[in-house]
């Protein structure tokens, strides 16, 4: 398989103790071989499963070989509950954005790693909370991470932009939008919407209706690095490394927004 062929570049040696810099060494080289898949002259279902296997492939492989002691839970694998009873859990979405993927030149995809582990946090999100992630958006050339977070830059927009799926919108955006007198713009992948926000793309991402751990775990340690306010739409915490993996709504935006949208959504619902 070409997966074998594929040459990393040698992890950077801090990355032996620095989880940070692992996170962001593995985003990039999933990168890179999602690339090369992309390359490879296939189209549609048969360019989203290769790269969907590809880039899991790759990363089980790299985080047995550099973190040989943890556990990972990835969209791509079957859910093994020991992590449950794990320190260190990686929870990795190889692939987010699949059907942008398979649309090139489109770059709103993007891999997700992050790291969750016991006795983190300040016990609101359970046993413990995200410590490390990377988000890597190979096509844009870039991997954002909690290494060295995303400096926000003051908005540049007058009115709000909501980042919102651009298959499946959920329906109450558009009132949000109205009371906030924003705009929606459509793009795929979380981690492209969540990483939009820290990038001054957009000023906010809402989502409700489906999602799993996978889809916002990076992208939300990332942002939360980077200083913006991540929440359920109810405003209760994001909690990962959870027994069911289902995590279907988020709120990302400007600290400043957050009042806003969870007391629109607390009155009007999702
Ligand atoms: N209603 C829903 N149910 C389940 N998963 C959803 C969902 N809406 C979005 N997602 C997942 O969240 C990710 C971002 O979606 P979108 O691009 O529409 O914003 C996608 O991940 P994958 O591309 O890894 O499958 C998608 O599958
Ligand atoms: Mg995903």
């Amino acid at each position: 398989m070409a997966a074998v062929t594929f040459d990393p570049t040698p992890a950077p040696p801090e990355a032996a103790t620095d989880d940070h810099l692992l996170a962001a060494w593995l985003a990039e080289q999933a990168g890179r071989r999602l690339l090369e898949v992309r390359s490879e002259g296939l189209e549609g279902r048969a360019l989203k499963d290769a790269g969907d296997q590809a880039a899991h492939e790759l990363l089980m492989r790299l985080l047995a070989e550099h973190r040989p002691g943890d556990a990972v839970l990835s969209e791509e694998g079957k859910d093994d509950k020991a992590r449950l009873q794990a320190d260190r859990v990686w929870i990795v979405d190889p692939l987010d954005g699949t059907r942008e993927f398979s649309e090139p030149p489109r770059d709103d995809w993007a891999v997700h790693v992050a790291l969750w582990q016991r006795g983190a946090g300040d016990g609101s999100t359970g046993d413990g909370d995200l410590v490390a992630a990377a988000v890597g958006q190979a096509a844009l050339g870039e991997t954002f991470h909690t290494g060295a977070p995303p400096v926000v830059p003051p908005s540049t927009s007058e009115a709000p932009r909501i980042a919102v799926s651009r298959s499946r919108p959920p329906e109450f955006v558009h009132g949000l939008a109205t009371e906030l007198d924003a705009q929606l713009v459509a793009m795929g992948s979380a981690g492209a919407k969540v990483i939009s926000v820290a990038r001054d793309v957009t000023d906010a991402y809402v989502h409700a209706g489906g999602q799993y751990e996978w889809d916002s775990a990076a992208p939300v340690a990332v942002a939360r690095a980077a200083g913006l306010f991540t929440s359920r739409v109810d405003g209760s915490p994001l909690r990962y490394n959870q027994d069911d993996v289902y995590l279907p709504d988020l709120v990302v935006c400007r600290p400043e927004l957050a009042d806003r949208i969870l007391a629109w959504i607390a009155e009007h619902g999702v």
